[in-house]
């Protein structure tokens, strides 16, 4: 293990206590309540503008506060400058020096902290060991891909050993083939220098294979936290279920419920689901279900009409109407004809029903 690996750094827990952030009369950040504890690694999860990267730099100290109070091992931090915090920062557009070879941009962190000689030389070979760059260490970063650059800015952001890591969409402007490479290397990093790690995405897939909670936001607040299971298997509300993928909702009726399970009217037939949230018997609600989970099959179901085919390798995807007019994506095993009328079931035990209305 490299001698980059200081796991009393990670020790100490990161709370954030109502925070809050506006921009005139604006409130990106409407609230925020999170306990981090040491050495967990966070997924900030949320649809553009939800406020991640508002979040993400309050916490950095890039952005001052207009509410609330963020602690670190217990002491108050959110008016320290960013120096002071000593977080490291990871970005999407990897802002290193371009004039810097690699290992000056490295180093950078550590001579402004005053750490020189055989000690910076020896820190900035351990971190260019972890993101296994040791080679390239004399290069300017134009000379380098875009995959390398951003393990030169992680590689800078660890040298200086920081209580927390902060990353900010840091694999948007990679191909898909690297980015899931990358996901793997960052948890690896992270799993080895013990810091606490905070990492903005909107993607899904990226937050569910690396993170160990998952905090899922919409307009400047928490919608649910939780580990990648939960989230993905028990969505609390609409908002959550549709970031985890259940993207077909149906409108419908509740008939019973007994325990966690309901059954459902909807136009075509009586369904099972289970419950999320409160519902009664009687009230209106939705059915929610994942694509891959709703599936044409032949006789009963819920009756559509198809609009759009796409093969995806293990089978046909589609986009089919109900009478009502609302969407239905679906899997199918054998591509079927724009306008066919085809049935739809949901797999058992995969549908959800939410009581609420809203998202
Ligand atoms: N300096 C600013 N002045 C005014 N409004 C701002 C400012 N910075 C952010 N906002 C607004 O705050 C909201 C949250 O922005 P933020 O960048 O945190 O979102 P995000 O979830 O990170 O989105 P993205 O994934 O697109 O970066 C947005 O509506 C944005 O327009």
């Amino acid at each position: 293990m490299p001698a980059t690996t200081t796991p009393d750094r990670g020790r100490e827990r990161l709370e954030l206590r109502d925070l809050r952030r506006s921009f005139g009369s604006f409130n990106a950040l409407d609230g925020i309540d999170l306990t981090i504890e040491p050495g967990e690694f966070i997924a900030l999860l949320g649809p553009s503008g939800c406020g991640k990267s508002t979040a993400l730099n309050c916490i950095a100290g890039l952005l001052a506060l207009t509410g609330g109070e963020i602690r670190l091992g217990g002491a108050r931090i959110d008016q320290l400058e960013p120096e002071r915090r000593g977080f490291g920062m990871v970005f999407q557009s990897y802002a290193l020096f371009p004039h810097m070879n690699v290992r000056k941009n490295v180093g950078f962190g550590l001579a402004m902290q005053g750490i020189r000689g055989a000690e910076a030389n020896r820190r900035i070979q351990d971190a260019l060991g972890l993101v296994r760059l040791e080679s390239q260490a004399e290069k300017l970063p134009g000379q380098l891909s875009g995959g390398q650059q951003q393990r030169v800015a992680i590689a800078r952001a660890v040298v200086i050993r920081p209580p927390v890591v902060l990353m900010d969409e840091p694999l948007s402007n990679l191909d898909a083939k690297l980015r899931l490479e990358m996901r793997a290397d960052i948890r690896g990093i992270h799993d080895q220098i013990g810091s606490t790690t905070i990492y903005v995405t909107h993607d899904q897939d990226e937050a569910l294979s690396m993170a160990d909670r998952i905090v899922v936001m919409s307009e400047g607040r928490i919608e649910q936290i939780g580990t990648p299971q939960e989230l993905y298997q028990r969505p609390d509300n609409l908002t959550v279920a549709d970031f985890m993928g259940f993207r077909t909702r149906i409108p419908g009726r509740v008939v019973s419920v007994a325990g966690s399970e309901a059954e459902l009217d909807i136009e075509g037939g009586r369904v099972r689901a289970t419950v999320r949230g409160a519902i009664r018997p009687g009230d209106a609600a939705t059915l929610s279900v994942r694509p891959e989970d709703l599936v044409a099959t032949p006789g009963e179901g819920i009756p559509a009409t198809v609009e759009s085919m796409e093969y995806r390798g293990r089978a046909w995807f589609g986009l089919a109407s109900a009478p009502d007019g609302t969407r239905l994506y679906f899997r199918s095993g054998e591509a079927l004809p724009r306008g066919a009328a085809t049935t739809l079931t949901p797999t058992p035990g995969s549908a959800l029903v939410f009581g609420e209305a809203r998202a």
